[in-house]
């Protein structure tokens, strides 16, 4: 079978090189063609960890394509997924304009029969109306079947997450696509949940809505705890151990960021809305996530007196570690927050950048982490890469001012720190 992956962004490049080393061959079509052209050469156009060795042997083996030209790609194609983004419109839904294109393009060039797939996190009813953008591009009636496949690959751990999901969801009403869905996954140990395609769209947004709900949950309880002299991550660890609630998803920090819960959450509220109903839970979610990092922001600056004209060192800005995504990241908030308090800020991260016309005199980012320290006041850890966590903290501190050490994600050993002579503040984490 060969498929087609329309979008070559996380999502598709992730899937097209798994089901390149499932043995499938692969073509990834993109609009972009810095993207196509970069991703034939081999190199990936943002960083994740593993997929550049795939993406190498698979251009080798012959298993995977790239192109920016739609029609031979689409008519040589059995099975089309679809992984196109579904930004947030101005009023917080699901932008659509990328996978209406994308039908009318399958919808003008197809041929012969196709099973389309969508990867693309989309509102409820999407697969219908896809439906039916691809029946009003088609020139000569040409059968075809939808199916909703919802993604759920975490960004710094994708090709992992691609190869062992928890679940496969296929939200399907013909027998036949459902079979070639299951062919194409057989290789892949996991269960398989058939539904109907409303349901599976739905199972995506109430996932990661969930998921969004345990964080902001410690988060706020991290407030709390911080008052009572409560560790939170002692409470998180002690909560997680009961198997009804688990141990995931209970790490208190800064707040979420990423394109996909910022996102997904507002456009589960504007489909609530939609359809005259309430979730009042989500906009509580939204509502401790947005006020996260200045909560601690505040407390942080009373310990250090002011931000004013203090050196500061952002340790981590990707939103994650192990990915260079600012989408939404919390650490562009602080900084922002920390500009507007007069302090100078050094930003460090193995791999994200922040974007040049962002850069002033107040506001630099350094290569080495040594640099980002020399002389500063006090450092915030916003995203905890492994790096951070095995840094020489006996060594780096004769590099600094003063010895302040915020940690937006409770990574840092409190108590060694404090045994080093730094003063150690996490995220409502009172140290024994
Ligand atoms: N990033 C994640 O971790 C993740 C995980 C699960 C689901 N999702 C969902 O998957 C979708 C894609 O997310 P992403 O992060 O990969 O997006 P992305 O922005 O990285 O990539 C999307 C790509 O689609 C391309 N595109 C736009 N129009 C096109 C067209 N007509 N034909 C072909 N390609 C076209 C764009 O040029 C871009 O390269 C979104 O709906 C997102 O919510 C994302
Ligand atoms: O205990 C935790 C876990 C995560 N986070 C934060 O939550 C955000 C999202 O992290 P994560 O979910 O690991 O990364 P994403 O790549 O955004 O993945 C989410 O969003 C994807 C896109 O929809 C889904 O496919 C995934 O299943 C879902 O986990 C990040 O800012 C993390 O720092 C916390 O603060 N505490």
């Amino acid at each position: 079978m060969n498929i087609l992956i329309m979008g070559t962004g996380y999502v598709g490049v992730t899937t097209g090189l798994v089901f390149a080393e499932l043995g499938w061959n692969v073509t990834g079509l993109d609009p972009d063609q810095k993207k196509t052209q970069s991703l034939s050469q081999g190199e990936l156009t943002f960083y994740e960890p593993g997929l550049n060795t795939l993406l190498r042997e698979h251009l080798q083996s012959g298993r995977i394509r790239f192109t920016s030209e739609p029609e031979m790609a689409v008519r040589d194609s059995n099975i089309i997924f679809l992984c196109v983004g579904t930004p947030s419109d101005r009023d917080g839904n699901a932008d659509l304009q990328f996978i209406r294109q994308a039908s009318e393009s399958i919808g003008r060039y197809m041929q012969e029969y196709k099973v389309i797939a969508i990867k693309s996190t989309v509102p409820i009813g999407t697969n219908h109306k896809l439906s039916q953008w691809i029946t009003n591009a088609q020139t000569v009636p040409v059968p075809f079947d939808v199916v909703s496949n919802p993604e759920f690959l975490r960004e710094g751990s994708a090709l992992h997450d691609a190869l062992h999901p928890d679940r496969i969801i296929i939200g399907c009403e013909s027998d036949h696509a459902i079979d070639v869905m299951k062919t194409l996954y057989e290789k892949i140990q996991s269960p398989f949940f058939v539904t109907k395609p409303k349901t599976a769209e739905m199972i995506k947004y109430a996932s990661n809505a969930f998921l969004a709900t345990k964080i902001s949950y410690v988060n706020e309880l991290s407030r709390l705890c911080e008052n009572i002299e409560v560790n939170i991550s002692d409470v998180a660890e002690g909560m997680g151990m009961d198997h009804r609630i688990g141990p995931h998803f209970l790490r208190a920090g800064i707040g979420y960021g990423g394109s996909c819960f910022p996102k997904d959450i507002n456009a589960m509220l504007y489909m609530a809305k939609q359809y005259g109903a309430e979730l009042s839970i989500l906009e509580k979610v939204i509502h401790v996530n947005q006020t996260q990092y200045s909560h601690y922001l505040k407390i942080w600056e009373q310990k250090l007196g002011t931000f004013r004209d203090k050196k500061i060192a952002i340790l981590g800005i990707s939103f994650k570690p192990d990915t260079d995504d600012l989408r939404e990241a919390p650490s562009i908030s602080i900084i922002e927050h920390l500009l507007e308090s007069g302090a100078a800020i050094r930003v460090h991260d193995p791999a994200a950048k922040l974007p040049p016309d962002l850069l002033s005199e107040q506001l630099l980012q350094v290569d080495l982490l040594e640099e980002a320290l020399e002389q500063c006041d006090a450092i915030i850890l916003c995203s905890e890469w492994e790096h951070y966590k095995k840094a020489d903290w006996t060594r780096l501190k004769a590099l600094m001012n003063q010895h302040f050490v915020f940690d937006g994600r409770n990574v840092l050993d409190g108590n060694q720190m404090t045994i080093l002579g730094y003063h150690y503040y996490g995220i409502g984490r009172h140290l024994h």
